[in-house]
C-alpha cells in the first residue's frame, strides 16, 4: 500500500499493478536497500575495515541501488521526452513534474536538478516511506487487536462519524480524535526508526557533559525516550487516552520526548504526509471490516516482540482475517 502510494505521488504509476514488471523490481531492489541498510556492520564499529567491507554489504547495497536507480532513471527519462514534446495528457502534476520544472538562482541553490539528483531524491522518498507506513499501520493492528477495549472504541468512533456503506475521508480526521490518538500512541512505543537515522557530529562539541569528537556517528534512541517512566506513566501499556489529555505533546519535533519524525533541520520532511495517510489508511482498514485472529487465537496470546533493525518490525508478522462490516457492530472482548 504504502509503496504504490508513494508510486502515485512520484510517478502517476501504479508501481505494484501486476502488469508492470519495472514497478516489481523496483521494490525488489529497493526493499533489498533497506534490509541491507538495517544489517549491523562490523565497518561502524571498527571504522579501520570500512574499505575491506568484510561482510560485504557496501557492494551489495551499491549493487541494488545502481538496479533501482536505473529502472527510476527509465521513468524519468520518459518523462522528460514526454514534456519535450509537449504531447502529455493533461493530469494533475506529480512530485516528478515539480523536480523537472524546478528553477533555482544557480548561486544557492542549483539552477535546475540533474537527472542523478532527482533519482537520489525519488528514490531516498521510496526507502524512507514505505518501511515506516507500513510498520506503523502494523503495530497499531497488532496493538488494537492485542487489547480489543481499544479497538472497539476507535470502530464505534469511526462509525458514528463515518455511516456503513461510505468512505472515510481526510476531511473526517478532525472529528475521529481518538483514532488519531491510537496513531500517536503507535508511534510512542513502536517509533519506526528506532535510532532515527544515523547523523555525524560536523565538528567536535560537547552536549549533556559528553565529549562527541567531530565525525562520531550520532544515533538517538527515540524508543527508549517513549518508554521513559520519568516522563511517561505506565510507559509499557498501550493507551490513546494519554493523547487526549488538555496540552499533551505532539511529534512536531518541539517536544523532546517524543521525537517519531525526529526534530531540527533534519527531520522527517513527509509529517504532513503522514499524519494524513496513517489514520487514513488504518481507519479505513477498521471502519469497512472487523477483524478477526486466526485459528481462534487468544489476544492475551499473540507474540507482540520486537525485530529491531533500521526500523522496528513485529518479529512475527502479524496475520488477522477481515470480515466485511454491514452496519452491525461486533463486540470483541478480552
Ligand atoms: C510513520 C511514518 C514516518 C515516520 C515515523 C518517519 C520518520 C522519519 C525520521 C525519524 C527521519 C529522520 C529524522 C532525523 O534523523 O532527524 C525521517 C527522514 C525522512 N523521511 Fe520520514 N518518516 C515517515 C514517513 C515518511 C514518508 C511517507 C516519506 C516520503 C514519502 C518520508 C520521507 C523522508 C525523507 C526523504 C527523509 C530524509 C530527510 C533528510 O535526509 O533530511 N518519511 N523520517
Amino acid at each position: 500500500m504504502a509503496f504504490n502510494l508513494i508510486g502515485n505521488l512520484m510517478f502517476s504509476k501504479d508501481l505494484l499493478d501486476p502488469k508492470s514488471e519495472r514497478g516489481a523490481e523496483f521494490f525488489y531492489h529497493a526493499g533489498k536497500v533497506m534490509e541491507l541498510a538495517g544489517r549491523p556492520n562490523v565497518a561502524d564499529f571498527l571504522p579501520i575495515l570500512r574499505w575491506f567491507d568484510p561482510q560485504g554489504i557496501r557492494r551489495k547495497t551499491q549493487f541494488h541501488v545502481e538496479r533501482a536507480f536505473a529502472i527510476a532513471g527509465g521513468f524519468i527519462k520518459e518523462r522528460m521526452e514526454t514534456m519535450a514534446k509537449g504531447s502529455g495528457e493533461a493530469k494533475s502534476k506529480d512530485f516528478l513534474d515539480v523536480l523537472l520544472e524546478f528553477r533555482g538562482d544557480g548561486v544557492e541553490e542549483p539552477s535546475r536538478f540533474s537527472s542523478r539528483t532527482i533519482n537520489v531524491i525519488v528514490f531516498e522518498m521510496f526507502t524512507a516511506g514505505t518501511d515506516t507506513t507500513t510498520s506503523t499501520l502494523e503495530w497499531a493492528m497488532a496493538e488494537l487487536l492485542h487489547t480489543p477495549r481499544i479497538l472497539n472504541k476507535v470502530q464505534a468512533e469511526l462509525r458514528s462519524v463515518v455511516k456503513p456503506g461510505s468512505k472515510l475521508e481526510e476531511k473526517d480526521m478532525e472529528n475521529l480524535p481518538y483514532l488519531i490518538a491510537v496513531i500517536k500512541e503507535t508511534l510512542r512505543l513502536h517509533p519506526p526508526l528506532p535510532f532515527l537515522v544515523p547523523h555525524m557530529a560536523m565538528n567536535s562539541c560537547k552536549m549533556l557533559g559528553y565529549c562527541i569528537p567531530k565525525e562520531t556517528q550520532v544515533l538517538v534512541n527515540v524508543w527508549a525516550i517513549g518508554r521513559d517512566p520519568k516522563t511517561w506513566k505506565d510507559p509499557l501499556v498501550f493507551m490513546p487516552e494519554r493523547f487526549l489529555e488538555p496540552n499533551m505533546v505532539d511529534y512536531k519535533g518541539h517536544h523532546f520526548e517524543f521525537i517519531p519524525f525526529g526534530s531540527g533541520r533534519r527531520m522527517c520532511p513527509a509529517v504532513p504526509l503522514a499524519s494524513r495517510v496513517l489514520p487514513l489508511a488504518l481507519g479505513s482498514l477498521l471502519h469497512s471490516f472487523n477483524w478477526v485472529l486466526p485459528d481462534g487465537l487468544n489476544p492475551k496470546e499473540m507474540d507482540m516482540t520486537e525485530r529491531m533493525g533500521i526500523t522496528l518490525r513485529k518479529s512475527v508478522p502479524l496475520r488477522a482475517m477481515p470480515v466485511p462490516y454491514k452496519g452491525i457492530q461486533t463486540q470483541v472482548f478480552a
